[in-house]
């Protein structure tokens, strides 16, 4: 492995899964870590999410040749120009936000004259937070990574071979394509997730305890990522907002278009959409990438590490 010392700046659900998973997977590497949450630090130290929890950034990344910024969207830049004294010249910036456009530009304004690599692993769950990593958290699952222009293919390379060594199945991408794939394929679930569990709470005809009681079969399902966090997903929407607002226009256009079915009967409309989209559905579990995470994500995993 090409990176003897990385360091991790936010110890939540993906900074923690890193460094679990660097300690598993790259046996000999150090890892470092900071988060500016001092209960959040105090767990991580408990739980052994990095093999060193500093008390600044700056010691996290002294003598790094690799950092992540695994903090949500908003906080990027921030976190980034707090290291930019302490970070050694050579060392390689990356993070995990699930946005990429704007965090790339972020990350390269903050600290001008490193070398800038975003990647986005598509693998996570509802939880964050200090006790929410575990270090299969991305196995078997794709990172996008998201090279500027003029990358140095070099730097590139050892980028993917770290999270290939993590488990995860690598695909390089545009940035810009990036944000619109993730827009319907993550982002725009989330929107209609936190949506309708709104929807069903706020209905004069409906309690709140019947919502619960309730809400054992599709409902639930269908709305186990609306339990996630609110900072991330406030940041999601607030950076990726062109992608999303694109692919929400698109989505209230074909709702609208089975809305119409409805109003007048029109089945053979309906049971044709609910044919294909049930084809692409199934198709999606043939490819052996149904439910992004492996039932280990479905644990409690706080006990697994400690
Ligand atoms: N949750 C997911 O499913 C998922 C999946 C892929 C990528 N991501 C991306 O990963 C990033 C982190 O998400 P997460 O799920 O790990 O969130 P999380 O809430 O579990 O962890 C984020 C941590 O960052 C810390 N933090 C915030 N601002 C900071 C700062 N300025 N300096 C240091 N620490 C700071 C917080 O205290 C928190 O512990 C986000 O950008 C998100 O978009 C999340
Ligand atoms: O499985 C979940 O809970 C997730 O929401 C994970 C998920 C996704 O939408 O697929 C969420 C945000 C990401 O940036 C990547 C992965």
């Amino acid at each position: 492995m090409s990176f003897q010392h990385v360091a991790i700046i936010g110890l939540g659900l993906q900074g923690g899964s890193i460094g679990l998973a660097v300690q598993a997977c790259l046996p000999g590497v150090i890892t470092t870590g900071y988060d500016r949450d001092p209960a959040t630090r105090a767990r991580a130290a408990e739980r052994r999410l990095v093999q060193t929890v500093c008390e600044t950034a700056s010691e996290a990344v002294a003598g790094c040749d690799l950092v992540i910024f695994c903090v949500p969207l908003g906080a990027m830049g921030m976190a980034a120009e707090k290291v930019r004294e302490a970070l050694p010249a050579h060392a390689l910036v990356s993070d995990v936000g699930s946005s990429k456009q704007v965090v790339a530009k972020a990350l390269a304004e903050a600290l001008p004259g490193h070398t800038v690599i975003p990647a986005h692993p598509v693998a996570g769950t509802e939880n964050s937070g200090a006790d929410a990593g575990f270090a299969e958290l991305f196995r078997n699952r794709w990172c996008i990574v998201t090279p500027p222009p003029q990358t140095n293919l070099v730097k590139l390379s050892e980028l993917v071979a770290f999270w290939e060594a993590l488990g995860a199945n690598v695909e390089i991408m545009d940035p810009e394509h990036h944000d619109l794939v993730l827009a319907v394929t993550s982002h725009l679930p989330h929107l209609i997730a936190y949506t309708i569990v709104g929807t069903a709470s706020d209905l004069e005809e409906v309690t709140q305890s019947e919502v619960i009681k309730y809400s054992a079969g599709g409902f639930r399902d269908f709305t186990r990522i609306a339990a996630s966090d609110p900072t991330m997903w406030r940041d999601v929407f607030l950076s990726n907002k062109d992608a999303v607002l694109t692919m929400l226009q698109r989505f209230t256009e074909d709702l609208t278009a089975l809305q119409r079915a409805i109003r007048i009967g029109d089945g053979e409309t309906l049971f044709n959409h609910f044919a294909r989209t049930r084809a692409t559905r199934r198709s999606i579990i043939e490819e052996g990438q149904d439910d992004a995470r492996p039932d280990f994500g479905r644990a409690d995993h706080s006990s697994a590490a400690d």
